[in-house]
This record gives C-alpha cells, sequence and structure tokens, in this order.
C-alpha cells in the first residue's frame, strides 16, 4: 500500500503516530497515464461518489448565487445590496434546508438516502482494495440498496469481463475491507450480470449484549392460516422470515438432545393447526412432545410403533384413495381448488421407530413411512419428521433424499450434520457441529436446489401454543357446527 502523506515513525517501535494513514490501493491501471484519466479517477469519481452530500450543500450556495444575480440584474453591481440578497437567499435556502430535516418523514428519507450514499461509497472503496479494480478502473457498481434488519443487501452491475464468482472469491476480503461480519454472494440464474451481494453488519440472533434472543413467531398472533401459504419457521441470518412452502414437500429436523427440534417442528405445527381445513396427525414415540397439539390432532396420539404402523397404515389407504380421485379427474396433484383437505403428519423421534428393537415392526414402520413420504407429496399429504440422532441407520439415505426441505440444528458431529443436509456440505463450510452450544433454535435449512441458509427457529413457548390450540381448536369447532 502506498501513503498518499508522510507518516510521522516512532524511532524504535516503528509505529505510526500523528497523521492518520491514508491508504489507497495499489492497482495499476491504464488510465492513470494522461491528464484526462487523472481526472476522471481523482476528481470526477470522487465527486460521482459525493454527489448526494454535495447536492445539499449545493442547495444553499446556488440560492445565493440565484439570489445575488437577480438583485445584480435589477438593480446594477451595487455590492451591500448584491451581497446581502446573496445571503439572505442562501440562508433562507439553508433554513428550509435545516427545517424540512425537523419533519420526521423526511429526516427519515433524507438519512436513508445519505446512509445508502455511504454503503455506496464504502463497497466502491472495499471493491478497489481488494483487487476487484478492472484495468479501466471500474469496480462492481452498487444499483440498488436495500436495508435489512442485520445489514443492507445491494443489487450490484458487474463490470464486463467479471462475473459472480469473482465477488464469491473476494467475499472474506471485502468483509474484512468493509469491516462487517460477513459478505455473501448469490449469483442472479436470471442476469449473470446482476448478482445480489448481503453485508453482514450485526449479530443476527444476538442481542446487543451477545445473549442468544428470541424470536417471536408471527402464528402466535395469527387468527387463522392456510397450510398453501407458505410457513414462517424462523429468522434468517439477514433478519428475513424464512417460509417453508409445504404443499408437495416434506420436511426432515435433525440435531443433537435440547437442540430446538420440537420448537422448530411447533411452527409447522401451530400453522396447521390455525387451518381449520388441514388434517393434523402426530406420532410421537415420547409422548410429551406433541402432547399440547393434541386438542388440534385429527385422531389419537400414536406413541407406540403398533399405533404409528396403524396411523400410517390408514394414511396409505387414504393416499391410494386420493390417487384414484386424481387419476379420474385427470389431475396430476392436489391443488388448492380440488375439495381434498392438506394432510400433516408429524412424527417426533424418528428413532424410536426407525431403530426400534423389533425388527419386523421397525421394517413395517419404515416402509409405510417411505411409502407415505414418497408418495404423499402429490396427494396433499405432507410429511415432518425430527430425529435426534441423525445417522445413517436412523435416517437411510433413500429416506433422507426424499425430504425436499432438511433442517439441522446443533449436531455434535459434521457427519450428523452431513446426514441431515446431505454428503458434502460439511466441507463445503455448511457445518451444524460448528453451531455455538447456546445458539438454541438455529441450524441450517436446504431447501432443495438451494444452498444451506443460516436460520433461528422463532420460539414458541408452552403458553403460546396453548393459545394457539386454543384458537385452533375453536376454529374446528366453528367448522363442525
Ligand atoms: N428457537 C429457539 N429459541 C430460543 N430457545 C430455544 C429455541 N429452540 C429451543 N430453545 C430452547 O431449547 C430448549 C430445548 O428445545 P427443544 O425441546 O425443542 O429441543 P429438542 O431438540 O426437541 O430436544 P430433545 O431432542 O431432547 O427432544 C427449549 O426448552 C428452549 O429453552
Amino acid at each position: 500500500m502506498r501513503a498518499r502523506w508522510a507518516v510521522l515513525m516512532s524511532d524504535d517501535l516503528r509505529k505510526p503516530v500523528g497523521l492518520t494513514v491514508f491508504e489507497r490501493p495499489d492497482v495499476k491501471t491504464r488510465v492513470q497515464h494522461s491528464a484526462a484519466s487523472w481526472i476522471a479517477v481523482e476528481v470526477l469519481r470522487p465527486v460521482w461518489l459525493w454527489r448526494r452530500e454535495l447536492f445539499l450543500l449545493a442547495v444553499p450556495v446556488l440560492a445565493a448565487l440565484g439570489g445575488a444575480g437577480a438583485v445584480w440584474a435589477a438593480v446594477g453591481l451595487d455590492v451591500n445590496a448584491v451581497i446581502g440578497s446573496a445571503l439572505m437567499a442562501g440562508g433562507a435556502a439553508g433554513v428550509l434546508l435545516l427545517g424540512s430535516v425537523c419533519v420526521p418523514v423526511v429526516r427519515t428519507a433524507l438519512r436513508v438516502w445519505l446512509s445508502h450514499a455511504r454503503v455506496r461509497r464504502q463497497w466502491d472503496k472495499a471493491c478497489r482494495f481488494c483487487g476487484l479494480e478492472t484495468i479501466a478502473v471500474r469496480v462492481p457498481r452498487v444499483k440498488y440498496v436495500t436495508d435489512l434488519p442485520t445489514g443492507s443487501r445491494l443489487r450490484i452491475r458487474l463490470p464486463r469481463g467479471q462475473s459472480a464468482a469473482d465477488l464469491e472469491a473476494g467475499a472474506d476480503r471485502l468483509a474484512s475491507a468493509l469491516d462487517v461480519r460477513a459478505v455473501r454472494v448469490h449469483p442472479n440464474p436470471d442476469a449473470a450480470r446482476w448478482p445480489d451481494v448481503d453485508i453482514l453488519r450485526k449479530h443476527p440472533f444476538r442481542d446487543e449484549m451477545r445473549n442468544p434472543m428470541m424470536i417471536r413467531s408471527p402464528l402466535v398472533d395469527a387468527d387463522r392460516w392456510s397450510l398453501w401459504d407458505g410457513v414462517p419457521v424462523g429468522m434468517d441470518d439477514m433478519g428475513a422470515w424464512a417460509q417453508l412452502r409445504l404443499p408437495g414437500r416434506n420436511v426432515l429436523v435433525g440435531g443433537e438432545p435440547e437442540a430446538g427440534k420440537s420448537v422448530a417442528v411447533s411452527n409447522v405445527l401451530a400453522a396447521a393447526a390455525l387451518d381449520p381445513d388441514a388434517v393434523v396427525l402426530g406420532i410421537d414415540g415420547k409422548q410429551v412432545e406433541l402432547g399440547l397439539w393434541v386438542p388440534v390432532l385429527s385422531a389419537p396420539l400414536a406413541v407406540t410403533i403398533e399405533d404409528a404402523c396403524a396411523l400410517l397404515d390408514g394414511l396409505v389407504a387414504e393416499m391410494d384413495g386420493r390417487y384414484a380421485k386424481l387419476a379420474s379427474s385427470g389431475a396430476r396433484v392436489v391443488t388448492r381448488d380440488m375439495e381434498l383437505p392438506l394432510v400433516l403428519l408429524v412424527v417426533d423421534e424418528l428413532r424410536l421407530f426407525t431403530a426400534h428393537p423389533d425388527r419386523k415392526l421397525r421394517d413395517r414402520f419404515n416402509r409405510v413411512l417411505t411409502d407415505v413420504v414418497a408418495r404423499g407429496r402429490a396427494a396433499g399429504i405432507i410429511a415432518v419428521c425430527a430425529t435426534q440422532k441423525p445417522s445413517s441407520d436412523v435416517v437411510p439415505t433413500s429416506l433422507r433424499d426424499l425430504f425436499a426441505y432438511r433442517w439441522v440444528l446443533r449436531c455434535s458431529t459434521r457427519d450428523a450434520s452431513d446426514t441431515v443436509l446431505g454428503a458434502g456440505w460439511a466441507s463445503e463450510g455448511h457445518n451444524a457441529a460448528s453451531i455455538a452450544p447456546e445458539d438454541r433454535g438455529l441450524g441450517l435449512l436446504l431447501a432443495e436446489g438451494g444452498v444451506p441458509a443460516s436460520v433461528k427457529a422463532a420460539f414458541l413457548s408452552d403458553g403460546d401454543i396453548a393459545q394457539v390450540v386454543a384458537r385452533g381448536a375453536a376454529l374446528r369447532d366453528g367448522g363442525r357446527t
């Protein structure tokens, strides 16, 4: 790096003292060889980047010039009158500008406007430091800035010759140059030149004191919900709600004991409870996890493997019936406009059934569950399975691959993380074993065809669940009368 200004160095320590070092990226560029290009780079570019601030400063200056010009034209060169009118016009414009800042909506708009300009400047500078400047001194340009609770999302326009992969390769360096937690690049499948970049500033799941935050589910206050709509289950690390689109998709949730699986599953159950049209079925080897939901279940909670097999047999019969109806009506999948309700099957603690000591019952359970998960999707049957011990004997790969959504909460090993997400994700940095033990409810959510995203489940306390269940039961009773 070159320092623009000389810096006083203390002889013995060789640490900079006095003036701060003004660092510049040490990039050799073609345009620095002519006066015109020097002006473009050293003058016009900074002016362009500071244009919003300069515009605000220019308002009183232009008003003063305008006032002076008008008086000059009207009364001739009367120095006192010209200076006086310039001061008055400039002052009036300045006061008007400051006065408008007192209006909250103007102040907010101005703050956002200027803060976006600052983000653009920081981005421009970071790109130049990180070697993303082309030989024609162009860098990826910010077209739009969107504020998110934990940072900013930028829509970027790449200079010709660069790709989103170049940004991805420099993401760590950009994060360091911007002095933020992380920079994440999202290639744009529709327009390769316009990727999105997330700049993560705040910790998404910790409060100011670095304590884990509780996220309140919107379902707790909702009067009703439809499983056909997206189900908000938690927040991603940009502070946006992670939604599950359940029709046609199954969900697998895995993680070590006390990682927050039941809470994660509660979010789906809450949406189903508030949908009076949905059929909700539960299998719970521990009895207590789904016990609170019993009033909204459409059949008794299955707690033994025999009950579970009987419930699944009934579901297979329902599924076959639905396929017969679909075939006769010429349809391929159950859709919202059909009379058939969505069925939500929740299996908590899969391990107690798929690794049951009775081999015959275990094989029967595995066979019927795999059938429901594999064929149920088109028939409007959604399976949500949670397991404490994500290993291949509990969740065979053939079963795991049938889940479109895989959500892994903290695990003890990277293999366990990969068992839920799929082989290879841990080595690409998506490893639930690296989640801190105190971050309960935090996990990696993989939606089919995507990349695992950090998502913290919204928390529903027993009291919240009781409220939702009471509302759901009332909705169902209302439907029956
Ligand atoms: N999303 C969350 N936000 C905040 N705290 C959470 C969250 N999820 C879980 N917790 C905390 O972790 C505790 C354990 O959660 P939960 O019962 O869901 O874990 P689990 O993985 O189902 O455990 P087990 O495997 O033993 O059944 C909860 O009582 C709660 O205190």
